[in-house]
């Protein structure tokens, strides 16, 4: 057996993070639209969670955000002149555009891309193939950057191979690793990997949502372990529950999070749930524990306003512990659960609550900032080294974070060229830090 561990790579939280309510179908999008947002605190509190778990003796790694505003998106669409015109003809002319052109949605790097491991592919490299994202037009527009980001974090093809998102089309609808989870024994073994996803596209006789959009498709997970080279025997597809996806459960990880031998889920997660847990189980070999948690102790309204689900289970010397947003503790019939689960005969014996209010206010949680990537040791070292986080680039990125961010940005200051300049700066000195090269547009004119 080759030894292997968890790395978590947690999005860093970009110069121009907002709340411009883009995310039709994701409740805290919606509700937060047009409060103040501090970029400054939100990439703090990304980065003490990253600090937190490498202290705690994890591989943990930073990507890097987008460069926003996303002016060559606007050229695309017809603004002209120079940057400072292109800004100031999409305010006046589309403001929602401009805002969805300035996003800082890449912190969330659940949904950067798919990641199998190389005990699970045909040929035995780790495999990434980032998310289209094609449901929001926001979101749409951050494959190609987060390609260039992967690349320049796992660059040495021996160990690493990269693909294109899936077509742009709603039919291949692909949100990453949001919708996927990989269980196993040991992580260095092969193991099941289990793709969710929200509705048909090439069959309309399916069940779907009626009120939100499904963002993922059944035939973009199929392509997905097709081109990752997956071992059919040793996949798991399932259709998320329309009806959850209706109440604001606009990713599985939202409702479900696993780890090795374990799912933890809310009972109204899946659509034929009590299928789809034999299924893996037999997959597992029957060595699988599954926790559901009931409606009647936690509903679904109280899963998506506090992101129980969007936990992280982590793996801690022999134990299982839980990241969890603050939001559960204040959270009654959340908490009363939690206490239980921790004192109870559950796998999970230890939570760790963290404070990453300006992510949640957009839907964020500790489980959506965070891509996984099972390395073994020679694709540990083969990874670029300057992105793993340590004391010294902890101290290096707050101080890097308290230098160029805004403590406040509202909706009209994403027109200003200003933030323009303030956010390349900070960006081409972070390309810099993590050494990536040019990864970003305004780096290749
Ligand atoms: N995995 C969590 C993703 C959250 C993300 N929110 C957003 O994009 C909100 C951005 C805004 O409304 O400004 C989304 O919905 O895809």
């Amino acid at each position: 057996m080759t030894h292997a561990v968890e790395a978590n790579f947690d999005g860093l939280v970009g110069p121009t993070h907002n709340y411009a309510g883009l995310s039709f179908g994701n409740v805290a999008s919606t509700q937060n639209s047009a409060q103040l947002s501090s970029p400054k605190q939100a990439a703090l509190q990304g980065l003490a969670k990253m600090k937190a778990l490498h202290d705690m003796g994890m591989l943990q790694g930073v990507l890097a955000p987008q460069e926003r505003p996303d002016i060559h998106t606007l050229r695309r669409l017809g603004f002209s002149g120079s940057d400072a015109d292109v800004l100031a003809q999409a305010a006046r002319q589309a403001p929602r555009v401009l805002a969805a052109c300035c996003s800082a949605s890449s912190m969330w790097t659940a949904n950067a891309a798919t990641v199998s491991p190389s005990a699970d592919t045909v040929d035995g490299r780790v495999h990434f193939t980032p998310a289209n994202l094609t449901n929001k037009f926001h979101r749409s527009i951050e494959h190609k950057v987060t390609g260039n980001i992967l690349r320049a974090t796992f660059a040495d093809s021996q160990y690493f191979a990269h693909h294109d998102a899936l077509p742009g089309v709603e039919h291949f609808g692909d949100e990453g690793a949001a919708n996927h989870t990989r269980f196993c024994h040991e992580y260095g073994n092969q193991g099941v990997e289990f793709f969710v996803f929200g509705r048909y596209a090439f069959d309309g006789s399916k069940p779907a949502p009626t009120v939100f959009p499904a963002r993922h498709t059944y035939e973009a997970s199929e392509a997905v372990a097709r081109l990752h080279g997956l071992d059919p025997d040793h996949v798991v597809y399932a259709q998320q529950n329309p009806a959850v996806i209706d109440q604001g459960v606009f990713h599985n990880d939202v409702i479900a999070v696993g780890n090795r031998q374990v799912l933890f889920c809310h009972e109204q997660a899946f659509l034929n749930q009590a299928e789809v847990i034999n299924q893996l189980s037999r997959k597992m070999d029957d060595q699988f524990q599954v926790i559901q948690v009931p409606t009647s102790d936690v509903s679904v309204d109280d899963a998506v306003r506090s992101y129980l689900f969007n936990s992280q289970l982590l793996s801690v010397g022999g134990e299982t512990h839980l990241v969890i947003p603050e939001e559960c503790r204040n959270n009654a019939a959340v908490w009363r659960y939690l206490q239980q689960l921790e004192s109870g005969p559950a796998p999970i014996s230890k939570l760790h609550v963290f404070d990453l209010k300006q992510s949640m206010s957009n839907g964020g949680g500790p489980a959506c900032l965070r891509l996984r990537v099972v390395l073994n040791s020679a694709e540990q070292q083969a990874c670029n080294q300057n992105t793993l986080m340590s004391e010294a680039l902890y101290s290096r990125l707050t101080t890097w974070v308290k230098q160029h961010y805004r403590d406040q940005l509202s909706e009209a200051d994403l027109a200003d060229p200003q933030l323009l300049n303030e956010s390349r700066t900070a960006l081409d000195e972070l390309t810099q830090i993590l050494k990536l090269g040019s990864v970003y547009p305004f780096q290749q004119v």
